[in-house]
This record gives C-alpha cells, structure tokens and sequence, in this order.
C-alpha cells in the first residue's frame, strides 16, 4: 500500500474518448492478426498428438497416404466375381498380408470388413444376403461395385482434410492418427498474467484488509478456451518500479506473446499501468472501451514484444475485459475463430435499463431463443457470470439500446 499521506500528484488522464465496444474488439481482434501474420514471432510447435488437443493447426493437415490404402471390404460377407451362384475359394480378414490370387467369374471370397478385397471382385454379398448352397457355393442379388470401399474413397493421398487455424478437437485428433500423423504443428500462443495489489491474496479467507485474488483462477480455463496456454501468474505489489520489473521480466521471454495485467488499470494513486507502458515506449491500441463493466481497459503493444492487455480490478470488469480484448486477441493469433463472438442472439426476457452512453454486459440464461437476465451484472462480483450461460449486449440509449423488442447480441462465456 503507498503512503496514504502522500499526495503526490499522480496522473489525470486527459479527456479522450473510449472506444465504443464493438470497435474494441474488432481493433483487438485485428491488431493482433497483423502480429499473426508478422514474420518475427515465436515459431509453432511440433507436438505429439497427446499434447495437441484444444491447440489451433499452424498447418493445412495434409493427408500423406489414401485411406483406404486399398479397396476394402464395407461390409462382413462374400466378394464375388462374376455373375452368381458364386464357389468360396477361401478367407480374407482385415490385416491379412497374404496376396489373395484374383478372382475369376464365379467365384467369391469370404470377407470381413475392412479386408481387401481381391482383384475380380465386383461386390461384397453380406452375409445377410447370401443363400449357402450345399458344396461351399453361395448365392444372392448383388449391384456392382456394391459395399466395397474404394482406395482413397474417403481421403485422396494429397489432400487438405482441415485448414489451419481448425481447432484440435478429439474427433480432429483421431482423423490424424487414421491418416498416420504422429505430431501436429500447432500454435497455443504463451499468456503472462501478472495480478497487482498490495491487498490482494492468493489464498485463504478475505478480510477488511485482504482481497482474495478472484481473476488469477478465471485465467488458466479463459486463456485455453481462447487457444492459449497460460504461462507464469505473477503477483505484483503496488508501485510503478514493481510494475515496470514485472513487465521488464515478462517481454523478455521471446516466447510470451500477450501479457495480461490485472489491477491497476485505473486513475487512482496506485494505479500505474499507463505509466508504465508509457514509460516502456509502448503503443496503445484500446484505451478504454465504452462498457460496462470494464471500461478502464486497455491493450498496447511493446515494441518488439508481447501484447500487453489491461485488465480492469473488479474481477466482473476483468471478465468482461478478457472477453472484450483478450479472447479475440488470442483467437486471432491461434489463428482460430473467436469463441466468445460466436454470433448467437437471443431475446431478452426481462428489462435491462440501457446506460445512457456505454454498452452494457450482462449474464443471462438462455433459453430456446429468450435470454433470462441472472442479476449481479455489477463489476465488483462474480456472482451473476458464475451462474450465466452468455452474457447479453445492452448497446447504449444513444443507439436504441434497452428495449426487449429486437433480439440482443450474446457474448459466450468460457467454459
Ligand atoms: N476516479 C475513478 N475511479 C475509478 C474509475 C474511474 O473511472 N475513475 N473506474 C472504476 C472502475 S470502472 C474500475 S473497474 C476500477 C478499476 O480499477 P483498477 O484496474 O485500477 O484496479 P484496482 O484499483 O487495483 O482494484 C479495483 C478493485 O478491485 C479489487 N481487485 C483488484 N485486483 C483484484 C483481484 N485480482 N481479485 C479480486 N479483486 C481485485 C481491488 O481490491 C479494488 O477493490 O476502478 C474504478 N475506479
Ligand atoms: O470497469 Mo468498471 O467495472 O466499469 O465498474
């Protein structure tokens, strides 16, 4: 805590317009994509299969070989030559590696799934279709080129399957493996966090004196959803040399690509963060965003270094700020589509009072296509986003904002 005696002058900020929401986190959103597409920044990383999941593809996934490998049995039954009756001439399983002889007119093959099927063959007779004649003879209806999977049907040796910036998911994962990848070049872009304040804490009960720490926790699951990884949670006391070390330390790592700050976004005397990133020579994009909650936020860059994102005390206003700033930021550095700004929309189900110039942001539940306001949307709890599915966009009176008449734009909050 400084010296509550001290009165030095700390600085006013000077009367500049915020940006209105919506353009916020498009500026967000497309500076970052400029840094994506910019040629100095850390490489992407060649990672087993294991490790990649909820990572974006820095690659097109190219399909090395054609699956089938070889035309293969659809279904358990009888390949088949020729026109019927047909006369086994013996067994193919899936795996098997021993040459099967063509087959001449007349004959079939018993086959399982998966097993190639013999030159010859024109169809497989499953097993529900085929009449057994005495003396190892089979009969049926068959179409040519019937339940028999051709090489390369489902991928072509050659091709794009998903493009980069596609998000590993479980299913993109197993595509993959079956297409015989064992690493994946993928991007997760690094996030510091650094959490300011000489009152807040990281564990334990909070007191008069003693705010527990409620934004570090909310990072970690925010940042992966957005397709980062977060890195290092730093706790800084107040000051602007504390600050300035802090971020010193953190644009030194080459690999840290966004630096979040909590705290410290604001006018009062230990809020030093626009010192800091001015003494740092840093160049700001966002300065305050037209919402509530969240308007003291911030995003600048450091030359030659990370994205640094100012995340407002209020741990409601630092959600609301991630989801404004730090998300599309992230999204378009993985490459990937922004989870927060899917596009959904809903109708509100209750009234909303719009705020005379700013957007505001609150939690609701979604149902069907009604939104039901959940209350607690003020900035200094959690309680109304720990219970919302999405958060509903109020656009300022200005601009028409508060009725229930239209349906409201939804932010997606991380799950
Ligand atoms: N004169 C003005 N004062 C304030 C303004 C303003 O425009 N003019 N804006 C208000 C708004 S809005 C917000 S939001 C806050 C933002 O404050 P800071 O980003 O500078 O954050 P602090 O001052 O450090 O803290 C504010 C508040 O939040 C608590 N806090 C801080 N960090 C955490 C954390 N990690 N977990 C939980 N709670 C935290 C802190 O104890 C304070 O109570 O400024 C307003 N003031
Ligand atoms: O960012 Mo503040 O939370 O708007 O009240």
């Amino acid at each position: 805590m400084e010296d509550v005696l001290s009165v030095a002058a700390h600085p006013v900020p000077s009367a500049h317009r915020p940006r209105s929401w919506p353009r916020a986190r498009e500026a967000a959103r497309e500076f970052a994509a400029t840094r994506a597409h910019g040629g100095d920044r850390p490489d992407a990383a060649r990672v087993p299969l294991d490790l990649a999941l909820g990572a974006a593809l820095a690659d097109d996934l190219v399909s090395p070989v054609a699956v089938p490998a070889c035309d293969s049995a659809a279904m358990d039954g009888y390949a088949v030559a020729g026109a019927g009756p047909w006369r086994v001439v013996g067994r193919a399983l899936a795996g098997d590696r021993r040459a099967v002889p063509a087959l001449l007119p007349g004959q079939a093959l018993e086959i399982a799934t998966g097993a190639a099927v013999p030159a010859g063959a024109e169809a497989v007779l499953p097993y529900e279709d085929a009449g057994r004649v005495e003396g190892g003879t089979v009969i049926g209806g068959v179409r040519p080129g019937r339940h028999i999977r051709r090489r390369g049907e489902a991928v072509p040796a050659g091709a794009t399957v998903a493009p980069a910036g596609a998000v590993v998911t479980p299913a993109l994962l197993g595509l993959a493996a079956g297409l015989g990848h064992d690493t994946l070049r993928v991007r997760r872009p690094r996030v510091a966090a650094l959490v300011t304040g000489d009152e807040v804490v990281a564990s334990g009960r909070p007191g008069p004196a003693a705010v527990r720490d409620a934004i570090g926790p909310v990072l970690p699951g925010l940042v992966a959803w957005a397709g980062g990884t977060l890195v290092t949670r730093r706790h800084v006391p107040d000051g602007l040399d504390p600050l300035l070390a802090a971020l010193r330390a953190v644009a030194h790592d080459p690999g840290t690509e966004v630096v979040a700050v909590c705290g410290a976004s604001s006018v009062g005397p230990a809020d030093h963060l626009r010192t800091a990133l001015a003494e740092l020579g840093a160049r700001p994009v966002v300065d305050g965003v037209a919402c509530r909650p969240g308007h003291p936020q911030m995003l600048a860059a450091l030359t030659g270094g990370p994205i640094v994102v100012g995340l407002p005390g209020n741990p409601n206003a630092a959600l609301v700020a991630a989801l404004t700033l730090l998300v599309p930021a992230l999204a378009a550095l993985a490459g990937r589509a922004d989870p927060a700004h899917a596009g959904r929309r809903a109708r509100l189900l209750g009234d909303v009072a719009a705020h005379p110039l700013d957007t505001r942001l609150v939690g609701v539940r979604v149902h069907g296509d009604g939104a039901a306001p959940v209350g607690h949307a003020g900035s200094a709890t959690l309680r109304g986003s720990a219970l919302a599915d999405a958060l509903a966009v109020i656009p300022p009176r200005a601009e028409g904002g508060g009725g229930s008449a239209h349906p409201v734009e939804l932010v997606e909050l991380p799950r």
